[in-house]
């Protein structure tokens, strides 16, 4: 799909307000680029691969907006004009003028690719589809993986610590059933065949996640009984815990963030089998109590492991026998 992009330059101090205005006449999808650097708050709970190094912030910002380059935008430009003018009224915004450019789905939702090149955890090498094995690499298993707009290229601190509990866990469980709950692009999925697992099921609330999913057990020779995958929540939806199966996983792996791990604490152990392993993560430093108190209020799980990579924190529980 081709969209024109339509970009304001103006003041790291107005992005705000510009945002929110163009947001309430119905502008979505609202790009901001500046040198600002993000404060380890707005960090906090965010899953960012890779932190680009900014230049020096001089307190300009770009604002820009996308719009369907067939659909009929005569209405809403005119109200996004009126509303710069507006907003000119009131605050320095610049000389409020939109630059266009036209543009293709893949300029910038593939962006990031660049940051992306093979890396290790563990034995498992991991590379993106589009690059090459680096000459001289020597590797037991290989995954190779395009998230396409899900998560789950491998490089995050908690993808890292859930496929390195994956690998210890199946050395003990070798031909595993693995659910996945939270399975984005299907790493850890991808990962725990890979390492000798039996058959994967994996849930997620985002319907493209299913589509990565796809491709990735493509560029992976997975077989279609091999790794099933459904869109949506295993808390509570009856379908989706009954397609799942009852008292049948030897291992479960989530790593999503604490809220959701807390409620899975309540509910999952009915997919596992007596002794299973449940491997978590997405967890951050700061609400590790707040999990390690739900696993020990459980009559289900006994903690056996919890794991830390930079702030982020992975804990590895066994159903009871
Ligand atoms: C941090 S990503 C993990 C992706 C991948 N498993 C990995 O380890 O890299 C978390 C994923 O969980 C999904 N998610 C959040 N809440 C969920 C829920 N209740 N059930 C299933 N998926 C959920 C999100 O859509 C997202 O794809």
């Amino acid at each position: 799909m081709k969209w024109e992009k339509y970009t304001l330059i103006t003041k790291t101090d107005v992005v705000d307000i510009i945002s929110a205005s163009l947001g309430d006449i119905g502008v979505e999808g609202i790009e901001i680029e500046d040198n600002v650097p993000l404060s380890p708050e707005e960090t906090k709970g965010m899953f960012i691969d890779f932190l680009p190094e900014l230049p020096e912030d001089e307190g300009i910002a770009k604002v820009s907006f996308y719009l369907d380059s067939e659909a009929d935008n005569t209405k809403l430009m005119e109200d996004i004009k009126a509303t710069l003018e507006e907003l000119k009224e009131f605050c320095d915004i610049g000389d409020g003028v939109l630059i266009k450019s036209e543009t293709e789905d893949k300029n910038w939702i593939n962006n990031w690719k660049q940051y992306f090149k093979p890396f290790f955890v563990g034995d498992i090498l991991i590379k993106p589809t589009w690059e090459e094995i680096p000459e001289d690499v020597k590797y037991k298993t290989l995954i190779q993986i395009d998230p396409g707009t899900a998560f789950g290229t491998g490089a995050h601190e908690t993808t890292k610590l859930c496929i390195l509990a994956l690998e210890k866990y199946l050395r003990t469980k070798p031909e595993a059933k693995v659910l996945d709950v939270g399975t984005g692009s299907g790493i850890l999925g991808i990962a725990a065949l890979k390492l000798g697992a039996e058959c994967v099921f994996g849930t997620d609330l985002d319907e493209m996640a299913l589509d990565a999913v796809m491709e990735n057990m493509i560029s992976n020779e997975i077989g279609m009984t091999e790794f099933v995958a459904v869109c949506g929540n295993i808390i509570g939806d009856k379908d989706v815990m009954d397609l799942a199966g009852y008292e049948k996983f030897d291992i479960v792996t989530a790593n999503i963030l604490a809220p959701v791990i807390i409620e899975l604490i309540k509910t999952v152990a009915v997919h596992m089998r007596k002794g299973g392993i449940f491997i978590t993560s997405g967890i951050i430093d700061t609400k590790e109590a707040d999990v390690v108190l739900a696993f020990k209020k459980s009559e289900d799980f006994e903690i056996l492991e919890i794991n830390h990579l930079g702030e982020w924190v992975s804990i590895v529980a066994k159903k009871r026998e």
